[in-house]
């Protein structure tokens, strides 16, 4: 019977997972790979095997049920074949105590229920799965790894809030998030190039939750998410930096209170807000392509717009920051896949020594700056499983 190794990837609108064989533990062979994908119309699962042939696709309509619970009893098919050895999990927030990945035992896990104030919108869902797993299997080794361990490099000047320092002492700090994803890319160039690697050089993580990382010398000196995943860019459903003066004005004139401004801030703003429709690259390109002259058409191209903006404000903040730009690597769904994205803001980038190869940018290619384009600009795909699963080996 062969070991398998499961990680699972939650996300704001999706969990991935992926089944690796646990034998051949140094290249990481996949045995399979799957996602559900939820948004307010519904959820969608698909699984592939590691020849590429579909093993799920089913769809739902209804938002409500228990996608952890599905996937579970999905898995438990495979239990006769292979044996369970270890489950690998990204976990949104280490806080203060967590910096390197753990084994969850009910004292950990109990830690980092604690720390749900600090990000409500993930931690839940981050943690979901080991409750899950725990439940059935409770000798099973399960291990976290956490978004924010890869910036605890950030100086400590990064890291406080100009706030009282009473809330120091509270932990309400700047952690930033992503870290999973911005260590696999920050290995994946040492790879494959180097110079940016040991350079000045920022990673776009832009999914449905959205932030930037500045890279130099292979470390994170700083990112624009802070203390919540709420910080920074604009994002599907989030409305990123915002000046506090509009949650006061939220508080006295509309009287919200915690659960009314969690509502509006982590769901109801970002690219879903301000185009009034979906919070899904793909869903406003297309309906924007349908009708370019419909008034949702026009909210749609100032939500797009606003999403490069802010993307412009943040990268010069972090190159400021970092004293340079060499390199700018796009990742996660939206940066893998929206060329279009990628060449506006390429295009707004030209000051910063950006020049766009257009055909390359269009194709998806590894490299989509020009040669004499003073910043290389690269496209790389994500594996946040890849990196929780070395992570789990290092336990074993
Ligand atoms: N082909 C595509 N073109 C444009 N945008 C895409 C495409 N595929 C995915 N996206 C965007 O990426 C988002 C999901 O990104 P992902 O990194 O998978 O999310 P998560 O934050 O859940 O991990 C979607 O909400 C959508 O906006
Ligand atoms: C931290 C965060 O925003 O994660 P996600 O992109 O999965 O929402
Ligand atoms: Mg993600």
């Amino acid at each position: 019977m062969q070991d398998v190794i499961i990680v699972f990837n939650s996300g704001s609108s999706s969990l991935k997972f992926t089944v690796y064989d646990a034998a051949d533990s140094q290249s990481a062979a996949v045995l399979i790979k799957g996602e559900i994908e939820q948004n307010q119309n519904g959820a969608r699962f698909h699984a592939r095997d590691q020849d590429g042939a579909v093993l799920a696709e089913e769809g739902w309509s209804d938002t409500g049920f228990d996608i952890f619970d599905h996937l579970f009893r999905w898995l438990e098919q495979f239990s006769q074949k292979g044996r369970l050895v270890a489950v690998g999990h990204r976990i949104v927030h280490g806080g203060a105590e967590f910096l390197e990945p753990v084994r969850i035992t009910p004292e950990v896990l109990d830690r980092l229920e604690r720390l749900t104030p600090f990000d409500p919108l993930h931690q839940q869902a981050t943690l979901a799965p080991v409750k899950a797993i725990a439940q059935k299997l409770p000798d099973l080794v399960q291990i976290a790894c956490f978004d924010t361990t890869f910036h605890k490099t950030i100086p400590k000047v990064a890291r406080l809030l100009p706030l009282p320092r009473r809330y120091e002492a509270q932990g309400v700090v700047r952690y930033g998030f992503h870290g999973i994803s911005y260590s696999y890319i920050a290995q994946r160039l040492a790879l494959i190039d180097p110079a940016l690697a040991a350079g000045r050089t920022i990673i776009a993580h832009l999914g449905s939750g959205a932030s930037l990382c500045a890279l130099k010398n292979g470390k994170s000196l700083e990112t624009t998410m802070g203390f919540s995943a709420l910080d920074g860019l604009m994002m599907g459903t989030r409305c990123g930096a915002i000046d506090p003066g509009v949650l006061l004005y939220m508080v006295q004139e509309e009287q919200a209170d915690w659960s009314a401004l969690v509502q509006t801030l982590y769901h109801e703003s970002g690219l879903r807000g301000v185009s009034g429709v979906s919070a899904d690259m793909r869903v406003l390109r297309e309906m924007r392509a349908k009708d370019p002259q419909a008034p949702g058409s026009v909210r749609i191209t100032e939500a797009l717009d606003l999403f490069v903006y802010r993307l412009l404000q943040e990268i010069g903040a972090l190159t400021a920051v970092m004293g340079g730009l060499d390199g700018l690597v796009f990742t996660a769904g939206i940066g893998e896949h929206d060329a279009a994205l990628r060449h506006d803001l390429c295009q707004a980038l030209g000051w910063a020594g950006v020049t766009l190869d257009d055909a390359a940018n269009q194709r998806h290619a590894p490299v989509i700056s020009t040669s004499d384009s003073r910043v290389r600009v690269r496209v790389e795909p994500t594996d946040e499983e890849r990196e929780i699963y070395m992570s789990v080996l290092k336990f074993l």
